[in-house]
């Protein structure tokens, strides 16, 4: 285990609780921008500026769900633990805030600390049996031998408790891992839990008696504040420690305040502890017991009881004072920053102010952590409801100053032992021996073959008795020297059996490296080769939509100059069509101002007038000006006169083939009136007035003249209809009639 410093800042991220009333005090403006906005209350007093801009690591906004916050805020601190390093991460905010959900959340939406044992569990690959690593009472561990953990193992299943709670039941699981995990250590995980209330530290775990006891809290041998005989649980399953949490949170401090129905009162502290060691040898499943190997990394979970002002609470009597303690141990909270940053500003100079953690239980527990052992994240959790406001300034602010401060790092790194170890994983070695083992014990088989033939006794011949006690002395020699050659191979076989278990291990293993590596290879080429038909694919089909929207933009172009030339000759057309209204109504007029049927003269000077008129005026709007001032048009009326399209308009029905009536009886009609022989639902839609001429010729040729006016008036089908208002009337009688009838 090696020892390196590192600077850290401290990262401070934001969420904000989501918020359905009018009025929010809190806006996201990205990712790392909040602005804070004084609701109307306050902007009448005047005294605050009407919006702030904060900066933070990440800012979170109301529709971001629990595993986002964990992945932006915690997911690293987990690869940190498994590294041997230490981190602190705590949630600090108003009152319902939501530091509590975003802490632990509940069975749906599973908060930062369920997902940290999730992903710490799954990600420990040699989890060691339970008592192989042991508390020592003083904030540190031993490695028990097989013989102590196995004692201890048999004693825990006498007085097994059974802890099961409601919380593993269809809770959501985080099934993901981290990386980080030496596959040369072995490791246990361990819990503990406590909370600090009016300045006292209770073990939430200590269920040995009823009434939890304060607790004092103590510096070990290697100057870490830790809390004096506070309990801790080796767990195996995240499930279990969830129990335990779900235990210690029966104990915890909540209550109902005007703010929020369950109220944490207390600071709680969750510490998750991972104790490894290496493996004894690459032959062992078992830790060494060299005590120094061993790597404590631990990451506590802090949710901080909420602030708030005693006047919004309404609190008295001891939740006034539970309040008190509350707000005078954040408050400490920030005088440290503030001592941190001072004295970092003057790094390396005199004067370094003294930081005031021990003016709270809760800065003392956490003194460690911003002097350097380890990293700190801060959650603000903050709640948009106007009436938070003055309260979320202040944490803002205290966030926003928070994030200048440097920790510097002490890491425990867990050293690479790569490079002098085969790198056989610990679970390939064991079943490799295992199957070792059994293939040994069946192939036990004798080097040398048993009940070897003696020579024969040589009865009385003496040459030859001599001859065959000769032999079996030899015999007798040989079968010794078999023997001792026997015990030499064994004694060396169990000399040498563990190297060549090792070296035939590596060599296995590089041989199912190979094979996984030729498969992965097989695998890569197919993916390869599907992902080149695909590109090929993918290049014939853009080709193809290149062609294609060519095709589309010649057409397009070609349709865009149609239009326009369409549009020019409809224009051409409507000016020649207006000309010749113009000149019809010129007709008209001469033909009614005059008693007398006009001369050819007077009709040539007319047109020569009128077309002299048409030259010189460009504009309609200017033309009617001029009309008007010469008093050509007669009808016209500048008081009605609208320019916008949207100003009432008048719907002039007349005759096809209308009798003039001369001067006698005309409708008064504005410039913008529409003349029609035929009215359209569209044109009474767009008209607010109607006017109706309407003529008959009797049999003796005695003309009358009705000029109807109403008003056009919607339906409540989509339609419009006309209310009639008045009509009036203009008859001509031809003096021969009248005569022959008088
Ligand atoms: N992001 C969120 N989405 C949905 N509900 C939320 C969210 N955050 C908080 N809540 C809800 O708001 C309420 C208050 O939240 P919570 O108890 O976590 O606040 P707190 O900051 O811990 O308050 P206190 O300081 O009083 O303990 C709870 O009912 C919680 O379920």
């Amino acid at each position: 285990m090696g020892k390196k410093r590192v600077d850290n800042a401290l990262e401070v991220v934001c969420r904000i609780v989501p918020y359905n009333g009018s009025d929010p005090c809190l806006t996201v403006e990205d990712e790392t921008t909040l602005v804070a906005i004084a609701p109307e209350t306050t902007k009448k007093q005047g005294v605050r500026p009407e919006s702030r801009t904060f900066k933070f690591s990440h800012v979170f906004d109301e529709t971001d769900d629990q595993r986002k916050i964990f992945d932006r805020s915690a997911m690293d601190l987990m690869e940190n633990i498994l590294q041997g390093k230490n981190s602190l991460l705590f949630t600090y905010g108003v009152t319902g805030g939501g530091k509590t959900y975003t802490m632990t959340g509940n069975t749906k939406a599973v908060g930062i600390l369920p997902r940290c044992l999730d992903v710490l569990f799954n990600s420990i690959k040699n989890n060691a049996e339970k008592f192989i690593f042991q508390t020592n009472g003083r904030n540190g561990y031993v490695i028990a031998n097989q013989m102590e953990a196995t004692l201890a193992r048999k004693a825990a299943e006498r007085g097994k408790i059974d802890y099961s709670t409601e919380i593993s039941n269809g809770r959501q699981v985080d099934g993901r891992q981290v990386s980080g995990f030496s596959d040369d250590y072995t490791g246990a995980v361990f819990v503990s839990y406590v909370e600090v209330y009016n300045n006292y530290v209770y073990d939430l775990l200590d269920d040995s008696i009823g009434t939890p006891i304060a607790r004092d809290t103590r510096v070990d041998i290697a100057n870490s504040v830790y809390v004096d005989g506070v309990s801790e649980f080796e767990v195996e399953t995240a499930d279990e420690a969830l129990e335990l949490l779900a235990r210690g949170d029966q104990r915890r401090r909540i209550s109902d305040t005007l703010l929020n129905k369950s109220s944490s009162r207390s600071h709680s502290v969750f510490t998750i502890r991972l104790v490894q060691a290496p493996f004894e040898s690459d032959l062992a499943d078992y830790p060494t017991t060299d005590q120094r190997q061993l790597v404590v990394s631990q990451l506590s979970l802090v949710d901080l009881a909420g602030s708030e002002r005693a006047k919004r609470t309404r609190n008295t009597g001891a939740k006034l004072a539970e309040a008190g303690q509350i707000n005078n141990s954040l408050l400490t909270l920030r005088q440290c920053f503030e001592k941190l940053r001072y004295n970092q500003r003057r790094r390396g100079k005199e004067n370094l102010q003294v930081v005031p953690y021990r003016n709270s239980k809760l800065t003392t527990l956490f003194k460690n952590f911003f002097e350097g052992t380890g990293k700190v994240r801060m959650i603000l959790c903050m709640n948009p409801r106007p009436d938070d406001y003055q309260e979320n300034l202040s944490v803002l602010e205290f966030g926003e100053e928070s994030r200048a401060i440097c920790t510097r790092v002490g890491e425990n790194v867990i050293a690479n032992l790569a490079s002098t170890r085969p790198p056989v994983p610990k679970r390939f070695f064991l079943r490799w021996n295992q199957e070792a083992d059994r293939n040994d014990n069946s192939s036990q088989m004798s080097i040398f073959p048993s009940g070897e033939q003696m020579p024969p006794e040589a009865g009385d011949n003496e040459e030859m008795s001599a001859h065959f006690s000769r032999l079996r002395n030899w015999a007798e020699q040989r079968q010794n020297l078999q023997a001792s050659l026997l015990q030499n191979m064994k004694e060396s076989a169990v000399l040498f059996e563990p190297k060549l278990r090792a070296a035939l291990c590596l060599l296995d293993y590089r041989n199912y490296e190979l094979e996984e590596l030729k498969i992965q290879k097989l695998e890569d080429e197919s993916a390869l080769a599907r992902v080149q038909a695909q590109l090929k694919q993918a290049n014939r089909e853009l080709l193809s939509l290149r062609g294609r929207l060519k095709i589309y933009e010649e057409e397009d172009a070609r349709a865009i100059t149609a239009e326009e030339q369409q549009r020019l000759k409809n224009k051409s057309e409507h000016e020649k069509l207006k000309e010749t209204q113009r000149a019809l109504r010129k007709i008209n007029e001469v033909c009614e101002s005059t008693t007398r049927s006009p001369s050819v003269a007077q009709l040539k000077s007319t047109f020569n007038q009128m077309a002299t008129s048409t030259k010189q005026i460009a504009s309609p709007v200017r033309r009617a000006r001029d009309e008007t001032e010469k008093g050509g048009a007669g009808f016209y009326d500048p008081r009605y006169q609208r320019r916008s399209k949207s100003a009432p308009r008048m719907l002039v029905h007349q005759p096809l083939n209308r009798i003039p009536t001369g001067n006698i009886l005309r409708a008064k009609v504005p410039p913008n009136a529409m003349t029609t022989t035929a009215p359209q639902t569209n044109a009474l839609k767009k008209s607010t007035d109607y006017v109706l001429t309407h003529q008959m010729v009797d049999k003796v040729g005695n003309i009358s003249t009705s000029i109807v006016k109403g008003h056009v008036i919607p339906t409540a089908g989509g339609g419009s209809a006309v209310c009639f208002e008045n009509v009036e009337k203009l008859t001509h009688e031809k003096l021969t009639n009248r005569a022959n009838g008088n």
